[in-house]
């Protein structure tokens, strides 16, 4: 169905060099075009009303043109150098799956800055921009877009959720007041929300820390000032999942306003007609064999030491499931021992290419994901229907993870040994846990509830009547409007 329309809008996208932060993002301009429709006057049936810029740095172009190649017409892509010469930085890295280690996120984000001249340089001189959209960690795009007197909207790749509690801890100090002496493990009452307890170690320590200064601090405080300045947020989630947590507000004034437009995944572009990798092959053969597959993977970002790397390798095995792992280290190197990929064959694969994850997780065979509980990740599961086994490893994916298992109880969790995040996992654990949701009664609750949120997915982004449809319809009208009264006040001066 066509829309009635305003005039077009062009749209500035502008993806962290995170792959966990530019799909969704990419995924986002997909839904900007696929919303804003029009009849076409020649006989092109319907066609977009907007178009929408991208901008990337020349390391990360390749990845965003293949992602969006079947929109060409309609989307542009500009690469501006990425800053060399960053201590501890190899040269050539441009975005953070590439970084030797996570410790060196705060100096690469940090440099980012440096794009601002030539980002400022280049958006004098295109077509007039409705509204830019940048992720939340390139905080100094703020100022660019209020040179130009553009409205620009935060992105973070964070649910409601997280976000809530986040709030919550920080305005009430939960773990910063100087008289307060909470161990890492120990779980405590959060106060806007009683029925949940968190634990300090489930918490970035930019919320935890009393000394409240240092170079992370600095950065995240640069975050979350230029978001509350900007004219909103865009949230990848929808109502339905977490509304109790969407409807919070923690603070009198508010903040800006979040608009939840999710759940992206579910505009993917369609595949076309390919040769099947072999992990898919794989999942075909499963999938007449009759035997389910649980898939494991951690996101781009997980830093696994050797020694746990060889713990969930065994537990796999000793778990006597089929398995599809993606992993980019070399398993057999780690756990010294050749053959054991050969002794798994049959049962198991072991993956070290890019895959398609939704892909990966739509097909019939998977039956339960093995995650880290990013955020992408986490909701893509979701909307496939595959209940989650939660092992947080960083960020805000602990809470990610009690979100999963407390709240929408679609999934278990792996304990570490000391109950810490950064803890060690046995064997045991891992492959008692996944048993249960493979094969026991939890895991058959876990699925019927996933399966009522994947529905409840599909219908937020409706066309016309979805609830994450209507939001960024508003959106766009109350963007529309701000650009023809910007116009009439510029005309007027
Ligand atoms: O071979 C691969 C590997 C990954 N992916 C995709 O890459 C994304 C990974 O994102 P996510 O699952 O969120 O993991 P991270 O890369 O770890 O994401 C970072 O960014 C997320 C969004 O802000 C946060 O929730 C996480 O905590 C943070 O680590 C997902 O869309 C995956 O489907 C693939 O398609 N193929």
């Amino acid at each position: 169905m066509a829309v009635s329309q305003s005039s077009p809008h062009h749209v500035v996208l502008f993806p962290y060099m995170s792959k966990g932060h530019t799909i969704p993002l990419l995924r986002f301009a997909r839904l900007l075009l696929r919303h804003r429709r029009v009849i076409s006057d020649s006989d092109d049936g319907e066609v977009p009303s907007i178009f929408v810029t991208v901008f990337t740095t020349p390391k990360n172009q390749p990845f965003v043109s293949s992602f969006l190649s079947d929109v060409t017409s309609y989307t542009k892509i500009i690469s501006l150098p990425f800053p060399e010469n960053i201590t501890g930085i190899p040269p050539g890295v441009e975005s953070t799956d590439k970084l030797p280690s996570m410790s060196l996120y705060v100096p690469f984000t940090r440099a980012t800055k440096s794009l601002q001249p030539l980002f400022e340089e280049t958006l004098k001189n295109l077509p007039q921009v409705s509204f830019i959209v940048s992720d939340g960690f390139l905080w100094w795009t703020l100022e660019s877009a209020a040179k130009f007197e553009i409205p620009r909207l935060a992105f973070y790749g964070m649910n409601s959720y997280a976000t809530a509690i986040y709030s919550s801890v920080s305005v009430h100090q939960l773990f910063t007041k100087p008289e307060t002496v909470i161990s890492d493990t120990e779980p405590v009452i959060v106060p806007d929300f009683q029925w949940i307890r968190v634990k300090k170690c489930e918490l970035d320590p930019v919320i935890t820390d009393p000394n409240q200064s240092g170079p992370s601090f600095e950065l995240f405080m640069d975050h979350i000032l230029s978001t509350n300045k900007s004219h909103g947020v865009i949230r990848n989630s929808y109502y339905e999942l977490e509304s109790t947590f969407v409807d919070f507000k923690p603070r009198v004034n508010g903040g800006p306003k979040p608009w939840c437009v999710g759940p992206l995944c579910l505009v993917d572009s369609p595949k076309p007609e390919y040769d099947k990798p072999s992990w898919i092959n794989w999942l075909d053969r499963k999938r007449v064999e009759g035997r389910p597959v649980l898939y494991v993977a951690f996101g781009t970002q997980a830093e696994i030491s050797n020694e746990q790397l060889k713990e969930i390798a065994f537990g796999l095995e000793d778990s006597k499931v089929n398995f599809l792992w993606v992993t980019r280290k070399d398993v057999e190197e780690v756990i010294g021992e050749v053959g054991f990929e050969d002794r798994v064959r049959e049962r198991g694969m072991i993956v070290r290419d890019w895959v398609d994850q939704w892909e990966i997780l739509s097909h019939e065979s998977v039956k339960v994901f093995l995650s880290h509980c990013g955020w992408n990740s986490a909701q893509e599961s979701i909307c496939a229907g595959i209940p989650l086994l939660a092992w947080p490893m960083m960020a805000e994916q602990p809470l990610n993870a009690k979100l999963v298992v407390e709240e929408l109880k679609i999934g278990l969790r792996i304990e570490t040994e000391d109950g810490s995040i950064k803890g060690f996992v046995i064997r045991d654990e891992l492959s008692r846990k996944v048993k249960e949701l493979m094969e026991g009664e939890m895991g058959k609750t876990a699925r019927k509830n996933v399966e009522e949120y994947a529905e409840m997915a599909k219908e937020a982004l409706a066309p016309g009547s979805g609830s994450s449809w209507k939001n960024l319809s508003t959106l766009l009208e109350e963007l529309c409007k701000s650009r023809e009264t910007n116009c009439v006040s510029k005309i007027v001066k």
